[in-house]
């Protein structure tokens, strides 16, 4: 007798939980978490209190502390931890996975050190599982609420793809797919690093015609840097980058862009850290970007402002003093 499909989820985090409560309605699916308060509050009361306040989830979405669990029935592996953990949570899912299990990656940032994006660590760790992505314009509290959004799940195979799009799919839920895998995985973390900066001008209160030249020299950024590493320039332009940009800088809900705001109220990275219980990729994926910069030989002025606030170089002031000193070539040249 064939079982229906399996979905499993890994990291309850605000994400991970979101995408998790969204495949419950169109497969089993159950999500592992490491604390198990945060299993029982799943299970029993179908919250995620510390991530999810107040929201409800999907009656039907089951979790486990155990991997071994998690992983045993397993028909498709959805990645929801952080990309620093990205890695090491593999390493453990490895022995335990069946062999030809696709596996999604929800993570916005990229390997400090190695400077990988999440599937060229899916690569390296599950060799032979086929690898992509989930991504969008999806603040998490939105998305669960209900309401509408749009996202892209990208592998390079197409019909893979098509086979994946409706378990995440639902009638507010609409998911396009994009072969375009670099390119897809890109936007994400670089927007995240733009949206610092949009949150220090936010901060600042330096205006919307300020902040519309972040996010739109962002842009321009972002698909450079995206290009020089193999994307296509198309998909900067799609939901998985300008879209991912603008509801990154606009959304006072963005961890991101309240980093940004905080740093414009005078606080250390190490201050900024401590203060939140969520991750803000773009922090860590400051650096690793301006590496990449440095080796392609593409102009990134304001992510170097962010990284040099990042690393406590200078603040906020200084960062928007920096951008204001910036000689303006042609539009579509690099500053
Ligand atoms: N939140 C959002 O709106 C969106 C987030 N993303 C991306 O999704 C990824 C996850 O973010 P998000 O869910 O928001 O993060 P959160 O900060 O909300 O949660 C992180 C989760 O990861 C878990 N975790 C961290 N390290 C480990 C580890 N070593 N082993 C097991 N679990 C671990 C945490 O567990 P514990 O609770 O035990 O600490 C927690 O459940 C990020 O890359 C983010 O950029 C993408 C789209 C939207
Ligand atoms: O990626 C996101 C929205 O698409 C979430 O952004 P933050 O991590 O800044 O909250």
């Amino acid at each position: 007798m064939s079982r229906p499909m399996r979905v499993t989820v890994l990291g309850a985090g605000s994400w991970g939980t979101t995408v998790a409560s969204l495949a419950a309605r169109n497969a089993d699916t159950l999500i592992w978490a490491r604390r198990a308060s945060t299993v029982e509050q799943i299970n029993r009361e179908h919250r995620n209190e510390d991530y999810l306040k107040g929201l409800a989830l999907h009656r039907k979405l089951r979790a486990t502390t155990s991997l071994e669990e998690a992983l045993r029935d397993c028909d498709v592996l959805v990645m929801g931890v952080p990309s620093h953990s990205f890695r090491a949570t593999l390493k453990q899912v490895a022995p335990l996975v069946r062999p030809w299990v696709p596996v999604i990656s929800l993570a916005k940032g990229l390997e400090q050190g190695t400077q990988r994006r999440m599937t060229e660590i899916i690569h390296e760790e599950l060799p032979g599982h086929p690898a992509g992505l989930l991504a969008g314009p999806n603040i998490a509290r939105e998305v669960l609420q209900g309401m509408a959004a749009a996202a892209v799940v990208a592998m390079p195979d197409e019909t893979i793809a098509r086979a994946l799009q409706p378990l995440f799919s639902s009638s507010v839920f609409r998911v396009y797919i994009n072969t375009d895998v670099i390119g897809s995985e890109l936007g994400g973390p670089l927007k995240n690093v733009i949206a610092i900066s949009a949150g220090m001008g936010q901060g600042l209160g330096v205006g919307e015609n300020t902040r519309a030249m972040v996010i739109t020299r962002g842009l321009a950024e972002i698909t450079r840097l995206g290009v020089a590493l193999g994307g296509r320039a198309e998909t900067f332009s799609g939901l998985t980058g300008l879209g991912d940009l603008l509801t990154t800088c606009m959304s006072p809900l963005s961890r991101n862009r309240q980093v940004g705001e905080q740093y414009a109220a005078g606080k250390t990275t190490a201050e900024i850290v401590a203060s939140m219980n969520m991750v803000a990729e773009g922090i860590k994926t400051s650096s690793v970007v301006m590496e990449l910069a440095g080796t392609y030989g593409v102009d990134m002025p304001i992510a170097r402002e962010v990284a040099a606030v990042v690393k406590g170089e200078h603040g906020a002031v200084q960062a928007f003093r920096g951008l204001r000193r910036l000689a303006a070539g042609a539009e579509q040249e690099s500053g």
